[in-house]
């Protein structure tokens, strides 16, 4: 039995043998939104990218009931900086048609968080209205994840870049990573440590990368542990969907 990154791949295989024999229309949002790049560079407060979580594997339902456009435009009323949509639906209860309402609801840059392993993924993220994808280091290897990278950004979208080590952040600078995602979470044990932010921040000597902390922030003290650290912004979850006052919970991470 392997990991949880590893069955969420073996889904995704699957999902992307389906996405092939369908149609895809190459085309996008025709919204004019400032790149989250740009956002996260002329601020010099840390950036939130609140998420739509609806469940988890490490936590389970952590809110069904909610309405993506709803939630989306409470966090933009509240301060976010971009929204991301968990669009894997087997682990996370999401959908495609999620980014899609919340790109009609905001004017915010929108992260179509999903686990992507081929261009046909990054056609359908366009195709809804996603500026973001997100990439994770630890589900290719280097050669792919270079050639994803540059196709999305041959497709006029942003990529975030994911790392959880040294291995990894050394694969996000040298493909050229403009904005690179450290996780707290360790796919493996599931544990959050903002420690990993820590460590790895101090490594990225290049200013004109941008950095989020990603993953088990919760609290005003959190957030200026990792802004300390040397992140520009932060993507929150759980913490935020779970919340009964998302504009209290949402300014209390601007730091
Ligand atoms: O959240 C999980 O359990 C998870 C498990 C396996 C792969 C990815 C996972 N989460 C995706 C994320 O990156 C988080 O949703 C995001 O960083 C926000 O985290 P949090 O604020 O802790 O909900």
């Amino acid at each position: 039995m392997g990991t949880i990154l590893d069955r969420i791949l073996d889904q995704k295989r699957k999902e992307v043998e389906l996405l092939k024999s369908q149609p895809v229309i190459k085309s996008g949002s025709t919204k004019n939104i400032t790149p989250l790049y740009d956002t996260l560079r002329q601020s010099n407060q840390l950036s939130v990218i609140a998420e739509i979580k609806r469940a988890s594997p490490s936590k389970g339902d952590i809110n069904v009931g909610m309405e993506p456009p709803e939630q989306a435009k409470l966090y933009e009323q509240s301060g976010a900086k971009a929204i991301s949509v968990l669009t894997d639906q087997p682990f996370f209860k999401g959908t495609i048609e999620d980014l899609k309402q919340v790109r009609e609801t905001v004017q915010l840059p929108v992260l179509c968080k999903d686990f992507i392993i081929d261009q046909v993924q990054i056609d359908r993220a366009k195709q809804a209205g996603a500026n973001v994808i997100l990439l994770i280091a630890a589900a290719l290897p280097e050669e792919q994840l270079k050639a994803l990278n540059d196709y999305a950004i041959s497709s006029g979208l942003e990529v975030l870049f994911e790392v959880h080590n040294e291995v990894e952040l050394k694969a996000a600078e040298s493909l050229g990573a403009k904005i690179i995602g450290i996780n707290n979470r360790d796919l493996k044990t599931f544990k959050t440590d903002l420690a990993v932010t820590e460590r790895l921040a101090s490594q990225i000597q290049n200013p004109d990368v941008m950095v989020i902390s990603e993953s088990g922030i919760k609290t005003n003290e959190d957030a200026k542990r990792v802004f300390q650290a040397g992140a520009n912004g932060i993507l929150v979850g759980e913490t935020l969907m779970k919340s009964n006052n998302v504009p209290d919970a949402l300014q209390q991470l601007i730091v």
